[in-house]
């Protein structure tokens, strides 16, 4: 049975929400969320680093589990709990440096040939999407549904995993029913009528994680 060789996660990392601005993640993080990610996209370094910075300070303040999503270096320089990367920037990412610096690794998988990739590199957590249409993100795959999200968890063992992809409220019990440890979300929150309400909502049916 392969092992993570990068920092270890909790098995369940309960609700995981994924979003784009230090506001929102000040917000979650002051509504009980204690595993989430800063994903801000297609921009450079020095333009986003005060920014990640201040998400990892605050994660800290809150013994969160802040993830970064694609900027490694930034997330190496200002130790944030962990990195999460796709099947391309594993390519481009220094694994090393990010081992070297303890930080965890969550890398994402769409389909068997990624999950094999993702095993090889044996990261902290293993990402499988997308379980649903989603509006957020244009995926160049099809979802993969319940079946195979529940037969993947399966495959791949004692590693923990995260479910993204179009989990709304309705879903996330179906969801949780696969196995999966962790349900990851944006619009389910960012999207809702008062994301107060779906985050506690969330809280609830996901939990905010193992210790
Ligand atoms: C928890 C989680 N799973 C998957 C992704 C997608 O990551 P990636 O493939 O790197 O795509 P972008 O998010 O960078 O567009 C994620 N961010 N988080
Ligand atoms: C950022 C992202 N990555 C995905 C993947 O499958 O790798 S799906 C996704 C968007 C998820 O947003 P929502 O919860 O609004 O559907
Ligand atoms: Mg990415």
């Amino acid at each position: 049975m392969l092992t993570p060789l990068f920092p270890v996660v909790p098995q369940r990392l309960g609700l995981y929400p994924v979003v784009d601005s230090l506001l929102w993640v000040e917000r979650l993080l002051a509504a009980g969320v204690r595993t989430l990610q800063l994903r801000i996209k297609d921009k450079q370094d020095h333009e986003v680093e005060a920014d990640v910075q201040a998400a990892i300070a605050l994660g800290k303040g809150y013994h969160a589990r802040l993830f970064i999503n694609d900027y490694w270096r930034l997330a190496i320089k200002h130790q944030a709990y962990g990195v999460h990367l796709g099947q391309e920037d594993l390519a481009s990412a220094d694994l090393d440096a990010i081992r070297a610096a303890g930080l965890r690794l969550g890398v994402s998988t769409h389909d068997d040939m990624e999950i094999d990739v993702a095993l090889a590199v044996r990261p902290s957590y293993i990402a499988l999407g997308h379980v649903f249409p989603t509006q957020t993100k244009q995926m160049p795959s099809a979802p993969q549904g319940l079946s195979q999200l529940a037969a993947h968890v399966k495959r791949v063992g004692n590693y923990p995993t995260v479910a993204i992809g179009g989990i709304s409220l309705e879903r996330a019990a179906a969801v949780l029913e696969t196995g999966v440890g962790s349900i990851a979300v944006v619009s389910a929150i960012t999207q809702a009528a008062d994301w107060q309400a779906a985050t506690r909502a969330l809280l609830a049916l996901a939990g905010v994680g193992d210790e």
